[in-house]
């Protein structure tokens, strides 16, 4: 499949990359500012926040570490099931730690509210959330959501680590497919 045939796809850009990196220097000029003199773990959230993670850390001008968390609630489609099944756990043990949370996006919230239930049962010392992409059904649930990249409107994204049947994680924008595409 040639790149032509991606871009067929796409109905509109939403986020262009140049608006993910200048918002991600400044959540993270923040999370420098807020951990400073504090160890910090990321817990990244697989697979999508793999391109959040690989920028966000990157733009940190100090020592982090990371570790990765697998979890499913899609499946193949564009509905969450509201059934969260861990895939892969962290490596190692959070208790007493300050950990950092980062997603590509909370849409319904659901997986976001299981999962910070489920660390929070581990004893971090402390436990926030860094999420690129927020749509407004995530104001359902009680999740506090420390750094937030974009407001997006409720509409199924894909681009930079966002899915639709695994394809299109790796466009370095985020945008909408075209109707075309879900027939
Ligand atoms: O707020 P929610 O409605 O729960 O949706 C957000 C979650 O859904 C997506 O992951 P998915 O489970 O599709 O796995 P993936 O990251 O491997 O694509 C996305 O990466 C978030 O983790
Ligand atoms: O809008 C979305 N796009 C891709 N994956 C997702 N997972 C939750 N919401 C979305
Ligand atoms: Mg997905």
């Amino acid at each position: 499949m040639d790149q032509a045939t991606v871009a067929d796809d796409l109905e509109k850009i939403l986020v262009t990359k140049e608006q993910i990196d200048e918002r991600l220097a400044g959540m993270a000029a923040r999370i420098s500012a807020d951990y400073e003199g504090r160890d910090l773990l990321l817990v990244g959230v697989l697979k999508g926040a793999v391109m959040v993670m690989a920028d966000l850390v990157r733009a940190l001008d100090r020592h982090v570490e990371m570790d990765w968390m697998a979890v499913s609630s899609y499946g193949s489609g564009t509905k969450s099931s509201g059934v969260v099944r861990i895939l892969k756990d962290l490596d190692k043990d959070i208790s007493g730690l300050h950990v950092l949370v980062v997603e590509d996006i909370i849409d319904s919230g659901l997986t976001l509210s299981w999962l910070l239930a489920n660390l929070r049962s581990r004893g971090p010392a402390s436990i926030e959330v860094a999420a690129l992409l927020r749509k407004p059904d995530a104001a359902k649930v009680d999740v506090d959501v420390r750094y937030v990249g974009f407001e997006i409107p409720d509409e199924f994204v894909v681009g930079y680590g966002l899915d639709y049947a695994e394809r299109y994680r790796n466009l370095p924008f985020v945008g909408t497919l075209a109707p075309h595409v879900y027939r």
